[in-house]
């Protein structure tokens, strides 16, 4: 296909190279130290005086973390993808820019996306793009799936602590891809001239990233892909869902295997984005911390079961009036340990 890279990526031309360090860093995972929960930026900050009392109802937005898998996901289907509920936030602008920066048509109506990818004429999108978010890297999947090959900046995003990204680019390689870094890119191409081949992979860890990526990217891979210790995350399912609407064959979603059968390419369909679950509880938190009562709408009570859990511990009083309200009341004080961002995002993003 036409290309807008700067390199030639014919297979016979590329020398395999191994990865820099840094990328293929081992997984670890280390305690909650100082050194984590003290990371200095030059961000501004957000200071809050009280006591405050907060009331009133919160709707709850599309969640950003559906919305951006998904809207990658448009670059495996062939027509018109509708994405309702998704949320207006720089990061789903900036996916869309980067969809946009590929030769896709993207359409905004308040919170729809209209997205067909049948003009993209680039496997390279804006690297300034890329480098804003971390979601924006989820392309590299579809990209090599669809196309044979993926020229994408590493991403950005990343003010809370380095992330990387070698469980997406070790599972590409196990679906056939050959992967270099070049300036700052990843370059990725499909080992035998044509397009991903199945496989099996194991994550080391349950990164949610890494499995919607190498999802998308076994959606269109030929034969059948199995990968193990796979993220679990309401996001995932709602990835696979959308992928299965769109004529893949994507079981296991919501396990820790999922195991995929390779098309030749999906076609557009709708979809509706859940409900935030990260916003839902941050709403929740602010509630229990200023000992006030609030409601929120919609959401997914399975999704936030840790934390209710927990909130109910503390003395909160959370009742759903509705099938997707959630009033919260504070009792008594309550004391949360004080933990890093991710650490803090996991007390709802894992069951
Ligand atoms: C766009 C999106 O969905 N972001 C969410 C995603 O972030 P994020 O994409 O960082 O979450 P992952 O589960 O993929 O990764 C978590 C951590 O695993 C490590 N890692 C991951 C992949 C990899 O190839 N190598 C590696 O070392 C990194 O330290 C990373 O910080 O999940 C987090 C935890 O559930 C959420 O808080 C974020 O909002
Ligand atoms: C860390 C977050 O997301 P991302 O991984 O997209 O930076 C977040 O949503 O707080």
């Amino acid at each position: 296909m036409a290309s807008c890279s700067t390199f030639n990526l014919s297979p016979s031309s590329k020398p395999t190279k191994p990865l820099p360090h840094y990328l293929l860093k081992p997984l670890i995972h280390e305690p909650e130290t100082e050194t984590r929960t003290q990371i200095q930026t030059p961000y501004p900050k957000l200071i809050v005086t009280g006591p405050s009392k907060l009331s009133g109802r919160v709707p709850i937005s599309g969640s950003k973390n559906s919305a951006l898998p998904i809207l990658a996901a448009t670059l495996c289907c062939s027509g018109t993808s509708k994405i309702h509920n998704v949320p207006n936030l720089f990061d789903t602008r900036t996916m869309a820019s980067v969809l946009a920066s590929l030769g896709a048509k993207v359409e905004v109506f308040n919170n729809e996306m209209l997205v067909n990818t049948d003009g993209v004429d680039s496997v390279e999108p804006n690297s300034d793009e890329i480098r804003k978010i971390r979601g924006g890297f989820f392309v590299i999947g579809p990209l090599v799936a669809r196309f044979g090959e993926a020229v994408v900046a590493l991403p950005g995003g990343c003010n809370i602590g380095t992330r990387p990204v070698d469980l997406y680019i070790r599972g590409l390689q196990a679906l056939g891809a050959v992967v270099e870094l070049r300036d700052g890119k990843v370059q990725a191409y499909a080992a035998n001239g044509r397009g991903l081949v199945g496989g099996s992979f194991q994550l080391d860890y349950a990164s949610v990233g890494a499995t919607e990526t190498l999802m998308m990217a076994a959606c269109m891979a030929d034969g059948m892909t199995v990968l193990s210790n796979v993220a679990r995350e309401p996001e995932v399912v709602d990835l696979a869902r959308f992928l299965n609407d769109s004529g893949a064959c994507v079981e296991g979603a919501g396990s820790n295997q999922l195991v995929i059968k390779g098309k030749p390419l999906l076609h557009g369909s709708e979809c509706v984005i859940a409900a935030d679950r990260i916003e839902a509880g941050t709403f929740m938190l602010a509630a229990a911390i200023t000992r006030s009562c609030i409601s929120i709408s919609p959401v997914i009570p399975c999704q936030m079961s840790c934390l209710i859990h927990k909130l109910s511990a503390a003395g909160c009083k959370i009742r759903f009036q509705q099938f997707l309200d959630v009033g919260v009341k504070i009792c008594k004080a309550l004391r949360l340990r004080q933990a890093h961002i991710l650490g803090f995002l996991q007390i709802f993003n894992r069951k």
